[in-house]
């Protein structure tokens, strides 16, 4: 029975900390799905198409990860495709408390999928796609934190460039 796993969020846009997540999760399970969520009520930097166009060229080389999106509760997408489990990325200690409350309320709605909380690396514990956008409005480095394909495009969406 192959195992299905779904990495949520809104990888707006995805980074280093998000792939290493994926790499790690990938490794654990048949199959990873990184499901991007839809939610057109979010103001985001890049647009749902973008997000979804930037993660499937960031995973292209992983052969068991596949890109989707959902809306609405996630628990229902589980269900729909038939997952075992749901990853979740940790890099800090401040991330538990809401990882932990997310993870007993999916438990509540169903038991039968768990939640798989991977820590990322060290390296990338003081990343978030939020920081992420602000330093790249003020032109600061970030080519060692996103993949060269959300680097292009963040030139492109800030600076005009190619
Ligand atoms: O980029 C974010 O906002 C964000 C949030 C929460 C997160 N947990 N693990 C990772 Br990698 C991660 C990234």
């Amino acid at each position: 029975m192959k195992k299905i796993a779904v990495y949520p969020g809104s990888f707006d846009p995805v980074t280093n900390g998000h792939l290493d997540i994926i790499k790690r999760a990938s490794k654990l399970f048949d199959k990873l799905i990184v499901a991007v969520l839809y939610n057109p009520n979010k103001k985001s930097l890049f647009t749902f198409e973008e997000r979804v166009e930037l993660l499937k060229e960031a995973v292209k080389d992983l052969d068991n990860v596949e890109v989707d999106s959902f809306s609405g509760l996630l628990i229902d997408y589980c269900n729909e495709k038939k997952v075992n489990a749901i990853i979740r990325g940790l890099r800090a200690v401040s991330d538990f408390e809401y990882e932990l409350q997310m993870a007993q309320m999916n438990r509540q709605l169903n038991p039968e999928i768990e939640t798989v909380i991977l820590t990322t690396s060290t390296k990338y514990s003081f990343i978030s796609s939020s920081l992420i956008k602000e330093v790249a409005r003020f032109k600061g480095d970030i080519s060692n934190l996103v993949p060269d394909v959300v680097l292009r495009k963040l030139n492109k969406i800030l600076c005009g460039g190619d």
